[in-house]
Protein backbone atom coordinates (compact mmCIF):
# COMPACT_ATOMS: atom_id res chain seq x y z
CA UNK A 1 0.00 0.00 0.00
CA UNK A 2 1.36 3.36 -0.70
CA UNK A 3 2.07 6.04 1.79
CA UNK A 4 -0.92 8.07 0.19
CA UNK A 5 -3.59 5.00 1.23
CA UNK A 6 -2.28 5.20 4.56
CA UNK A 7 -2.14 8.49 5.30
CA UNK A 8 -5.90 8.76 3.66
CA UNK A 9 -6.81 6.48 6.49
CA UNK A 10 -5.92 8.99 9.02
CA UNK A 11 -7.34 12.08 7.04
CA UNK A 12 -10.59 9.96 6.73
CA UNK A 13 -10.62 9.89 10.42
CA UNK A 14 -10.16 13.31 11.12
CA UNK A 15 -12.39 14.45 7.90
CA UNK A 16 -15.21 13.51 9.36
CA UNK A 17 -15.10 16.09 12.75
CA UNK A 18 -12.60 18.32 11.32
CA UNK A 19 -13.89 22.11 11.53
CA UNK A 20 -14.02 23.97 8.67
CA UNK A 21 -10.21 25.38 8.86
CA UNK A 22 -9.31 21.95 9.06
CA UNK A 23 -10.79 20.27 6.43
CA UNK A 24 -9.31 22.95 4.04
CA UNK A 25 -5.82 22.39 5.34
CA UNK A 26 -6.35 18.67 4.84
CA UNK A 27 -7.77 19.42 1.37
CA UNK A 28 -5.24 21.45 0.49
CA UNK A 29 -2.49 18.97 0.99
CA UNK A 30 -3.75 16.65 -0.79
CA UNK A 31 -4.65 18.67 -3.57
CA UNK A 32 -1.28 20.26 -3.56
CA UNK A 33 0.13 16.13 -3.76
CA UNK A 34 -2.16 15.68 -6.47
CA UNK A 35 -1.37 19.07 -8.39
CA UNK A 36 2.05 17.79 -8.52
CA UNK A 37 1.40 14.38 -10.05
CA UNK A 38 -0.80 15.94 -12.17
CA UNK A 39 2.17 18.41 -13.40
CA UNK A 40 4.25 15.14 -13.21
CA UNK A 41 2.22 12.91 -15.67
CA UNK A 42 1.11 15.76 -18.12
CA UNK A 43 4.07 18.10 -18.51
CA UNK A 44 4.44 21.74 -17.57
CA UNK A 45 3.25 23.27 -20.44
CA UNK A 46 -0.17 21.28 -20.49
CA UNK A 47 -0.62 21.74 -17.08
CA UNK A 48 -0.05 25.02 -16.82
CA UNK A 49 -2.37 25.69 -19.58
CA UNK A 50 -5.45 23.91 -18.60
CA UNK A 51 -5.16 23.00 -15.25
CA UNK A 52 -3.22 25.44 -12.81
CA UNK A 53 -6.58 27.52 -12.15
CA UNK A 54 -8.36 24.95 -10.81
CA UNK A 55 -9.44 26.02 -7.75
CA UNK A 56 -10.58 23.58 -4.81
CA UNK A 57 -14.06 23.75 -3.57
CA UNK A 58 -16.22 22.09 -0.51
CA UNK A 59 -16.81 18.50 0.02
CA UNK A 60 -20.39 17.55 0.17
CA UNK A 61 -20.79 13.79 1.61
CA UNK A 62 -18.52 11.89 -0.86
CA UNK A 63 -18.36 14.81 -3.37
CA UNK A 64 -15.83 17.08 -3.96
CA UNK A 65 -15.81 20.46 -6.00
CA UNK A 66 -13.05 22.04 -7.99
CA UNK A 67 -14.05 25.41 -9.50
CA UNK A 68 -12.44 26.54 -13.17
CA UNK A 69 -12.78 30.12 -13.75
CA UNK A 70 -14.65 29.99 -17.36
CA UNK A 71 -17.20 27.53 -18.93
CA UNK A 72 -14.49 26.99 -21.84
CA UNK A 73 -11.65 25.53 -19.17
CA UNK A 74 -14.30 23.83 -17.28
CA UNK A 75 -15.87 21.62 -20.07
CA UNK A 76 -12.45 21.41 -21.43
CA UNK A 77 -11.35 20.20 -18.26
CA UNK A 78 -14.18 17.89 -17.89
CA UNK A 79 -13.86 16.28 -21.12
CA UNK A 80 -10.11 15.67 -20.75
CA UNK A 81 -9.16 15.20 -17.09
CA UNK A 82 -12.47 14.13 -15.35
CA UNK A 83 -11.29 10.14 -15.00
CA UNK A 84 -8.10 11.19 -13.97
CA UNK A 85 -8.76 13.80 -11.22
CA UNK A 86 -11.48 11.52 -10.22
CA UNK A 87 -8.96 8.63 -9.67
CA UNK A 88 -6.34 10.77 -8.16
CA UNK A 89 -8.79 12.18 -5.61
CA UNK A 90 -10.13 8.80 -5.22
CA UNK A 91 -6.57 7.21 -4.44
CA UNK A 92 -5.90 10.27 -2.15
CA UNK A 93 -8.93 10.25 0.05
CA UNK A 94 -10.80 6.87 -0.90
CA UNK A 95 -14.18 8.66 0.99
CA UNK A 96 -13.90 11.34 -1.57
CA UNK A 97 -16.13 9.05 -4.62
CA UNK A 98 -17.12 12.01 -7.01
CA UNK A 99 -15.29 15.42 -8.53
CA UNK A 100 -17.77 18.00 -9.47
CA UNK A 101 -16.20 20.59 -11.83
CA UNK A 102 -17.70 23.80 -11.77
CA UNK A 103 -17.52 27.51 -12.57
CA UNK A 104 -16.10 29.56 -10.00
CA UNK A 105 -18.82 30.91 -7.80
CA UNK A 106 -19.59 34.77 -8.32
CA UNK A 107 -20.66 36.76 -5.49
CA UNK A 108 -24.08 36.66 -6.56
CA UNK A 109 -24.33 33.13 -7.65
CA UNK A 110 -25.05 30.54 -4.99
CA UNK A 111 -21.95 27.65 -4.49
CA UNK A 112 -24.50 24.90 -5.82
CA UNK A 113 -26.13 26.36 -8.26
CA UNK A 114 -25.72 24.01 -11.52
CA UNK A 115 -23.25 25.45 -13.52
CA UNK A 116 -24.87 25.22 -16.98
CA UNK A 117 -26.95 27.87 -15.44
CA UNK A 118 -24.48 30.24 -14.21
CA UNK A 119 -22.99 33.59 -15.82
CA UNK A 120 -19.13 33.03 -16.83
CA UNK A 121 -17.20 34.17 -13.90
CA UNK A 122 -14.29 36.39 -13.78
CA UNK A 123 -10.25 35.13 -14.09
CA UNK A 124 -10.45 35.04 -10.47
CA UNK A 125 -9.47 31.80 -9.69
CA UNK A 126 -6.05 32.78 -7.93
CA UNK A 127 -7.97 34.76 -5.29
CA UNK A 128 -11.03 32.76 -4.58
CA UNK A 129 -11.53 31.91 -0.99
CA UNK A 130 -11.65 28.24 -0.23
CA UNK A 131 -15.09 27.64 0.76
CA UNK A 132 -15.10 24.02 2.07
CA UNK A 133 -18.47 22.88 1.85
CA UNK A 134 -19.22 20.45 4.43
CA UNK A 135 -21.92 17.80 4.43
CA UNK A 136 -25.14 19.15 3.40
CA UNK A 137 -24.45 22.28 5.57
CA UNK A 138 -23.42 25.25 2.49
CA UNK A 139 -21.66 28.27 3.13
CA UNK A 140 -21.64 31.82 1.69
CA UNK A 141 -19.65 31.56 -1.37
CA UNK A 142 -16.78 33.47 -1.51
CA UNK A 143 -16.46 36.96 -3.23
CA UNK A 144 -14.49 36.89 -6.17
CA UNK A 145 -13.08 39.79 -8.45
CA UNK A 146 -15.06 40.91 -11.29
CA UNK A 147 -12.82 40.90 -14.56
CA UNK A 148 -14.58 41.34 -17.77
CA UNK A 149 -14.39 38.12 -19.70
CA UNK A 150 -15.63 37.59 -23.13
CA UNK A 151 -18.68 35.31 -22.89
CA UNK A 152 -18.15 31.53 -25.12
CA UNK A 153 -20.88 33.03 -27.64
CA UNK A 154 -18.81 36.05 -28.39
CA UNK A 155 -15.87 34.82 -29.29
CA UNK A 156 -15.96 34.50 -32.60
CA UNK A 157 -16.90 38.69 -32.63
CA UNK A 158 -14.23 39.54 -31.02
CA UNK A 159 -11.76 41.74 -33.39
CA UNK A 160 -9.20 40.55 -35.38
CA UNK A 161 -6.17 42.77 -33.96
CA UNK A 162 -7.12 41.79 -30.24
CA UNK A 163 -5.94 37.89 -31.18
CA UNK A 164 -3.12 38.88 -32.74
CA UNK A 165 0.27 39.53 -31.08
CA UNK A 166 1.92 42.53 -31.90
CA UNK A 167 5.35 41.53 -31.20
CA UNK A 168 4.71 39.07 -34.09
CA UNK A 169 5.59 41.40 -36.99
CA UNK A 170 7.57 41.18 -40.70
CA UNK A 171 9.70 43.96 -39.01
CA UNK A 172 10.42 41.61 -36.32
CA UNK A 173 11.08 38.98 -38.20
CA UNK A 174 14.98 37.82 -38.91
CA UNK A 175 15.17 36.11 -42.31
CA UNK A 176 17.83 33.46 -42.97
CA UNK A 177 18.24 30.93 -45.24
CA UNK A 178 16.17 28.13 -43.28
CA UNK A 179 13.15 30.54 -43.72
CA UNK A 180 13.38 32.75 -46.81
CA UNK A 181 10.98 30.69 -48.46
CA UNK A 182 8.41 31.05 -45.90
CA UNK A 183 8.58 34.61 -45.41
CA UNK A 184 9.23 35.34 -48.94
CA UNK A 185 5.74 33.34 -49.36
CA UNK A 186 4.19 35.69 -46.49
CA UNK A 187 5.29 38.35 -47.36
CA UNK A 188 3.73 37.74 -51.05
CA UNK A 189 0.21 36.44 -49.44
CA UNK A 190 0.42 39.73 -47.36
CA UNK A 191 1.01 41.69 -50.28
CA UNK A 192 -1.82 40.21 -52.61
CA UNK A 193 -4.33 37.61 -50.99
CA UNK A 194 -5.81 35.19 -52.40
CA UNK A 195 -3.43 35.44 -55.72
CA UNK A 196 -3.10 32.02 -57.79
CA UNK A 197 -0.62 29.65 -56.64
CA UNK A 198 -0.71 31.21 -53.17
CA UNK A 199 -4.46 29.72 -52.23
CA UNK A 200 -3.72 28.12 -49.67
CA UNK A 201 -0.63 29.21 -47.98
CA UNK A 202 0.43 26.23 -45.84
CA UNK A 203 3.44 27.03 -43.47
CA UNK A 204 5.01 24.09 -41.92
CA UNK A 205 8.27 23.66 -39.66
CA UNK A 206 9.57 21.78 -36.43
CA UNK A 207 8.44 23.44 -32.80
CA UNK A 208 8.89 27.28 -31.99
CA UNK A 209 10.79 28.32 -35.57
CA UNK A 210 8.21 31.13 -36.75
CA UNK A 211 5.27 29.84 -38.10
CA UNK A 212 2.82 31.85 -35.54
CA UNK A 213 5.04 34.31 -36.13
CA UNK A 214 4.52 34.74 -39.65
CA UNK A 215 1.22 34.27 -39.59
CA UNK A 216 0.43 36.89 -36.78
CA UNK A 217 2.49 39.29 -39.34
CA UNK A 218 0.65 38.36 -42.27
CA UNK A 219 -2.94 39.36 -40.26
CA UNK A 220 -0.98 42.74 -39.42
CA UNK A 221 -0.24 43.75 -42.53
CA UNK A 222 -3.89 42.97 -44.11
CA UNK A 223 -5.12 44.43 -40.92
CA UNK A 224 -3.00 47.39 -41.74
CA UNK A 225 -4.70 47.58 -45.17
CA UNK A 226 -7.78 48.07 -43.61
CA UNK A 227 -11.37 46.79 -45.47
CA UNK A 228 -10.15 42.67 -45.21
CA UNK A 229 -11.77 40.98 -42.77
CA UNK A 230 -9.31 38.31 -41.21
CA UNK A 231 -9.98 35.70 -38.16
CA UNK A 232 -6.89 33.82 -36.54
CA UNK A 233 -7.24 30.99 -34.80
CA UNK A 234 -5.56 27.29 -33.40
CA UNK A 235 -6.72 24.21 -34.74
CA UNK A 236 -7.79 23.81 -30.99
CA UNK A 237 -9.94 26.57 -30.61
CA UNK A 238 -11.41 26.09 -33.90
CA UNK A 239 -12.78 22.75 -32.72
CA UNK A 240 -13.55 24.35 -29.44
CA UNK A 241 -15.82 27.11 -31.35
CA UNK A 242 -17.15 24.04 -33.36
CA UNK A 243 -18.11 21.90 -30.31
CA UNK A 244 -19.95 24.75 -28.17
CA UNK A 245 -21.89 26.15 -31.62
CA UNK A 246 -23.12 22.58 -31.98
CA UNK A 247 -24.12 22.47 -27.82
CA UNK A 248 -25.55 26.05 -28.19
CA UNK A 249 -27.40 24.74 -31.56
CA UNK A 250 -25.67 27.63 -33.27
CA UNK A 251 -23.52 25.59 -35.73
CA UNK A 252 -25.48 27.82 -38.70
CA UNK A 253 -23.86 31.05 -37.21
CA UNK A 254 -20.99 29.48 -36.44
CA UNK A 255 -20.35 28.70 -40.40
CA UNK A 256 -21.86 31.66 -41.77
CA UNK A 257 -18.88 33.78 -39.64
CA UNK A 258 -16.69 31.67 -40.75
CA UNK A 259 -17.36 31.79 -43.88
CA UNK A 260 -17.85 35.62 -44.23
CA UNK A 261 -14.39 36.21 -43.49
CA UNK A 262 -11.67 37.38 -46.31
CA UNK A 263 -8.44 35.35 -44.63
CA UNK A 264 -8.92 32.71 -42.44
CA UNK A 265 -5.27 31.66 -40.58
CA UNK A 266 -6.10 27.96 -38.71
CA UNK A 267 -2.87 27.29 -36.71
CA UNK A 268 -1.03 23.91 -35.55
CA UNK A 269 -3.27 21.75 -38.20
CA UNK A 270 -1.91 18.99 -36.66
CA UNK A 271 -4.92 19.31 -33.91
CA UNK A 272 -7.46 18.31 -35.89
CA UNK A 273 -5.41 14.81 -36.65
CA UNK A 274 -8.23 12.42 -35.13
CA UNK A 275 -10.95 14.45 -34.61
CA UNK A 276 -12.81 13.67 -37.63
CA UNK A 277 -16.43 16.06 -37.10
CA UNK A 278 -14.31 19.20 -36.72
CA UNK A 279 -11.69 17.78 -39.48
CA UNK A 280 -15.00 17.82 -41.50
CA UNK A 281 -16.32 20.95 -40.62
CA UNK A 282 -13.03 22.56 -41.63
CA UNK A 283 -12.68 20.65 -44.69
CA UNK A 284 -16.29 22.06 -45.76
CA UNK A 285 -15.23 25.42 -44.50
CA UNK A 286 -12.21 25.22 -46.60
CA UNK A 287 -14.14 24.33 -50.03
CA UNK A 288 -16.01 27.23 -49.39
CA UNK A 289 -13.69 29.83 -48.97
CA UNK A 290 -11.52 28.53 -51.98
CA UNK A 291 -14.45 29.00 -53.78
CA UNK A 292 -15.50 31.71 -52.82
CA UNK A 293 -11.68 33.57 -53.89
CA UNK A 294 -10.69 33.86 -50.21
CA UNK A 295 -7.27 33.33 -48.61
CA UNK A 296 -6.49 30.73 -46.90
CA UNK A 297 -3.35 30.32 -44.58
CA UNK A 298 -2.76 26.85 -42.44
CA UNK A 299 0.16 26.43 -40.50
CA UNK A 300 1.43 22.66 -38.95
CA UNK A 301 4.34 21.06 -37.96
CA UNK A 302 4.51 18.39 -40.74
CA UNK A 303 3.96 18.62 -45.12
CA UNK A 304 0.30 18.03 -46.62
CA UNK A 305 1.40 14.65 -47.53
CA UNK A 306 2.83 13.66 -44.05
CA UNK A 307 -0.14 14.63 -41.93
CA UNK A 308 -1.06 11.10 -42.64
CA UNK A 309 -3.76 11.46 -39.19
CA UNK A 310 -5.46 14.00 -41.97
CA UNK A 311 -8.20 12.95 -44.46
CA UNK A 312 -6.70 12.31 -48.02
CA UNK A 313 -9.31 14.67 -49.35
CA UNK A 314 -8.36 17.43 -46.86
CA UNK A 315 -4.61 16.56 -47.29
CA UNK A 316 -4.68 16.99 -51.07
CA UNK A 317 -6.37 20.23 -51.14
CA UNK A 318 -4.18 21.66 -48.64
CA UNK A 319 -1.00 20.70 -50.74
CA UNK A 320 -2.88 22.85 -53.68
CA UNK A 321 -1.52 25.97 -53.00
CA UNK A 322 1.85 27.52 -51.84
CA UNK A 323 3.80 24.86 -49.27
CA UNK A 324 6.20 26.47 -47.39
CA UNK A 325 9.04 24.82 -45.35
CA UNK A 326 10.42 26.39 -42.40
CA UNK A 327 13.73 24.23 -41.67
CA UNK A 328 15.61 24.13 -38.17
CA UNK A 329 18.09 27.43 -37.34
CA UNK A 330 21.66 27.82 -38.78
CA UNK A 331 24.09 28.71 -36.53
CA UNK A 332 24.72 32.29 -38.48
CA UNK A 333 20.68 32.85 -38.16
CA UNK A 334 20.26 32.53 -34.36
CA UNK A 335 23.47 34.59 -34.16
CA UNK A 336 21.04 37.25 -36.06
CA UNK A 337 17.84 36.64 -33.90
CA UNK A 338 20.10 37.00 -30.59
CA UNK A 339 21.68 40.33 -32.09
CA UNK A 340 18.34 41.55 -33.18
CA UNK A 341 17.10 40.30 -30.15
CA UNK A 342 19.27 41.76 -27.67
CA UNK A 343 19.17 45.20 -29.74
CA UNK A 344 15.38 45.67 -29.42
CA UNK A 345 16.09 44.79 -25.80
CA UNK A 346 18.71 47.57 -25.36
CA UNK A 347 21.28 45.67 -24.11
CA UNK A 348 24.76 44.88 -24.92
CA UNK A 349 25.84 41.24 -24.96
CA UNK A 350 29.15 40.02 -25.34
CA UNK A 351 30.18 38.29 -28.88
CA UNK A 352 31.30 35.16 -26.78
CA UNK A 353 27.88 34.54 -24.85
CA UNK A 354 25.90 34.97 -27.91
CA UNK A 355 28.14 32.60 -30.01
CA UNK A 356 28.17 30.21 -26.99
CA UNK A 357 24.03 30.72 -27.01
CA UNK A 358 23.53 30.15 -30.49
CA UNK A 359 26.51 26.94 -29.92
CA UNK A 360 24.23 25.34 -27.24
CA UNK A 361 20.61 26.23 -27.77
CA UNK A 362 20.23 24.82 -31.30
CA UNK A 363 16.38 22.83 -30.74
CA UNK A 364 14.21 25.87 -31.51
CA UNK A 365 13.78 29.72 -31.45
CA UNK A 366 11.54 30.40 -28.67
CA UNK A 367 14.08 28.41 -26.10
CA UNK A 368 16.46 30.64 -27.50
CA UNK A 369 14.56 33.59 -26.74
CA UNK A 370 13.63 32.25 -23.56
CA UNK A 371 17.11 31.86 -22.48
CA UNK A 372 18.16 35.43 -23.51
CA UNK A 373 14.92 36.82 -21.99
CA UNK A 374 16.03 35.10 -18.52
CA UNK A 375 19.58 36.43 -18.74
CA UNK A 376 18.58 40.00 -19.50
CA UNK A 377 16.37 40.00 -16.52
CA UNK A 378 18.76 38.23 -14.63
CA UNK A 379 21.02 41.04 -15.09
CA UNK A 380 18.88 43.60 -14.59
CA UNK A 381 18.21 42.31 -11.29
CA UNK A 382 21.11 41.96 -10.18
CA UNK A 383 22.96 44.89 -12.24
CA UNK A 384 25.45 41.81 -13.13
CA UNK A 385 26.88 42.03 -16.51
CA UNK A 386 26.20 39.26 -18.52
CA UNK A 387 29.65 37.36 -18.59
CA UNK A 388 30.09 33.71 -19.75
CA UNK A 389 30.23 32.46 -16.14
CA UNK A 390 27.05 34.27 -15.76
CA UNK A 391 25.13 32.80 -18.12
CA UNK A 392 26.38 29.15 -17.48
CA UNK A 393 25.04 29.70 -13.71
CA UNK A 394 22.05 31.17 -14.61
CA UNK A 395 20.94 28.91 -17.25
CA UNK A 396 22.30 26.02 -15.53
CA UNK A 397 19.01 24.02 -16.22
CA UNK A 398 18.53 24.71 -20.06
CA UNK A 399 21.92 23.55 -20.38
CA UNK A 400 21.71 20.41 -19.07
CA UNK A 401 18.60 19.25 -20.84
CA UNK A 402 20.92 19.82 -23.68
CA UNK A 403 23.35 18.09 -22.58
CA UNK A 404 24.94 15.44 -24.55
CA UNK A 405 27.81 12.74 -24.80
CA UNK A 406 30.65 14.44 -27.03
CA UNK A 407 32.39 12.65 -29.72
CA UNK A 408 35.69 13.35 -31.44
CA UNK A 409 33.99 13.75 -34.60
CA UNK A 410 31.98 16.45 -33.32
CA UNK A 411 35.07 18.11 -31.39
CA UNK A 412 36.83 18.20 -34.91
CA UNK A 413 33.61 19.87 -36.52
CA UNK A 414 33.46 22.70 -33.75
CA UNK A 415 36.91 23.28 -33.49
CA UNK A 416 37.28 23.66 -37.96
CA UNK A 417 34.12 25.62 -37.45
CA UNK A 418 35.50 27.95 -34.78
CA UNK A 419 38.89 28.11 -36.73
CA UNK A 420 37.77 28.26 -39.91
CA UNK A 421 39.18 25.35 -41.50
CA UNK A 422 38.70 22.71 -43.57
CA UNK A 423 37.28 19.42 -41.09
CA UNK A 424 39.63 17.35 -43.08
CA UNK A 425 42.81 19.22 -42.22
CA UNK A 426 41.92 17.41 -38.52
CA UNK A 427 43.02 14.39 -40.61
CA UNK A 428 45.32 14.82 -43.33
CA UNK A 429 48.84 15.53 -42.98
CA UNK A 430 49.51 19.39 -43.28
CA UNK A 431 51.43 20.97 -41.01
CA UNK A 432 51.31 24.32 -41.66
CA UNK A 433 50.17 26.42 -37.89
CA UNK A 434 46.89 27.69 -39.53
CA UNK A 435 45.58 24.08 -39.73
CA UNK A 436 48.35 22.18 -36.88
CA UNK A 437 47.12 24.67 -34.32
CA UNK A 438 43.88 23.92 -34.41
CA UNK A 439 44.03 20.23 -34.46
CA UNK A 440 46.02 20.53 -31.80
CA UNK A 441 43.71 21.97 -29.65
CA UNK A 442 41.22 19.37 -31.06
CA UNK A 443 43.44 17.10 -29.89
CA UNK A 444 43.73 18.47 -26.45
CA UNK A 445 40.24 18.67 -26.08
CA UNK A 446 39.18 14.93 -27.05
CA UNK A 447 41.72 14.12 -24.09
CA UNK A 448 39.28 16.37 -21.88
CA UNK A 449 36.07 15.69 -22.96
CA UNK A 450 36.10 12.18 -23.83
CA UNK A 451 37.03 8.30 -22.14
CA UNK A 452 39.12 7.51 -25.64
CA UNK A 453 42.57 6.66 -25.22
CA UNK A 454 45.72 8.70 -26.96
CA UNK A 455 46.56 5.72 -29.36
CA UNK A 456 42.51 5.82 -30.02
CA UNK A 457 42.61 9.79 -30.64
CA UNK A 458 45.51 9.27 -32.40
CA UNK A 459 43.86 7.17 -34.49
CA UNK A 460 40.86 9.84 -35.45
CA UNK A 461 43.09 12.19 -35.86
CA UNK A 462 44.55 10.36 -39.79
CA UNK A 463 46.29 7.46 -37.59
CA UNK A 464 48.43 9.95 -35.91
CA UNK A 465 50.69 8.30 -33.07
CA UNK A 466 50.18 8.78 -29.37
CA UNK A 467 53.05 10.76 -28.67
CA UNK A 468 52.06 13.42 -31.28
CA UNK A 469 48.57 13.43 -29.14
CA UNK A 470 50.59 13.68 -26.58
CA UNK A 471 52.78 16.46 -27.44
CA UNK A 472 50.06 18.20 -28.82
CA UNK A 473 48.63 17.98 -25.10
CA UNK A 474 51.40 19.70 -23.54
CA UNK A 475 51.90 22.29 -25.93
CA UNK A 476 48.02 23.79 -25.51
CA UNK A 477 48.29 23.56 -22.12
CA UNK A 478 51.69 25.35 -22.29
CA UNK A 479 50.16 27.92 -24.35
CA UNK A 480 46.41 28.50 -22.02
CA UNK A 481 49.07 29.19 -19.36
CA UNK A 482 51.00 31.87 -20.83
CA UNK A 483 48.28 33.39 -23.14
CA UNK A 484 45.03 34.31 -21.58
CA UNK A 485 42.99 34.74 -24.98
CA UNK A 486 43.62 31.41 -26.07
CA UNK A 487 43.47 30.36 -22.83
CA UNK A 488 39.65 31.75 -22.86
CA UNK A 489 39.39 30.47 -26.48
CA UNK A 490 40.32 27.27 -25.58
CA UNK A 491 37.80 26.94 -22.60
CA UNK A 492 34.33 28.52 -24.78
CA UNK A 493 35.23 26.10 -27.19
CA UNK A 494 34.89 23.45 -24.18
CA UNK A 495 32.11 24.66 -22.77
CA UNK A 496 30.21 24.93 -26.07
CA UNK A 497 31.17 21.13 -26.48
CA UNK A 498 30.62 20.00 -23.25
CA UNK A 499 27.03 19.95 -22.70
N1 LIG B 1 13.04 34.22 -37.58
C1 LIG B 1 12.61 34.69 -36.41
N2 LIG B 1 12.89 35.95 -36.03
C2 LIG B 1 12.50 36.43 -34.85
N3 LIG B 1 11.79 35.72 -33.94
C3 LIG B 1 11.48 34.46 -34.26
C4 LIG B 1 11.87 33.87 -35.50
N4 LIG B 1 11.44 32.60 -35.52
C5 LIG B 1 10.79 32.40 -34.37
N5 LIG B 1 10.82 33.52 -33.61
C6 LIG B 1 10.25 33.69 -32.27
O1 LIG B 1 10.27 32.43 -31.62
C7 LIG B 1 9.09 32.24 -30.87
C8 LIG B 1 8.37 30.99 -31.35
O2 LIG B 1 7.89 31.21 -32.65
P1 LIG B 1 6.44 30.72 -33.13
O3 LIG B 1 5.49 30.70 -31.99
O4 LIG B 1 6.06 31.51 -34.32
O5 LIG B 1 6.81 29.23 -33.53
P2 LIG B 1 5.89 28.12 -34.19
O6 LIG B 1 6.65 27.60 -35.35
O7 LIG B 1 4.53 28.63 -34.45
O8 LIG B 1 5.89 27.05 -33.02
P3 LIG B 1 4.78 25.93 -32.63
O9 LIG B 1 5.03 24.79 -33.55
O10 LIG B 1 5.12 25.62 -31.22
O11 LIG B 1 3.43 26.53 -32.81
C9 LIG B 1 8.26 33.49 -31.03
O12 LIG B 1 8.50 34.34 -29.94
C10 LIG B 1 8.80 34.11 -32.31
O13 LIG B 1 8.68 35.51 -32.30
Amino acid sequence: MSEFTEESKEFHLSLQDADSTTLKSILEIHWDRICNRLKAEVGEVEYRTWLQQITLGGIEEDELTLYLPTRFLRDWVRSQYNSKLNQLWNTELPQIRRVELALTPTSDTPANTSPVQEEIPSQASKTNDFNPIKKTQKQAPPTVIEEPEIKEADEGKIPLQTQLDPRFTFDNFIVGKPNEFAYACSRRVAERPSSPGFNPLFLYGGVGLGKTHLMHAIGFELAKAGNISVSYMSAEKFMYRFIASIRSQSTIEFKEELRSVDVLMIDDLQFLIGKDNTQEEFFHTFNALIDAGRQIIVSADKSPSDLSGLEDRLRTRLGCGMVADIHATTYELRISILEAKAASAKVVISPKVMEFLAHKITTNVRELEGALNRLIAHANLFGRPITLEATQEVLHDILKSHERRVTIEEIQRKVSEHCNIRQTDMTSARRARAVARPRQIAMYLAKQLTSRSLPEIGRKFGNRDHTTVMHAISRVSELMEKDSSFAEDVELLRKMLEN
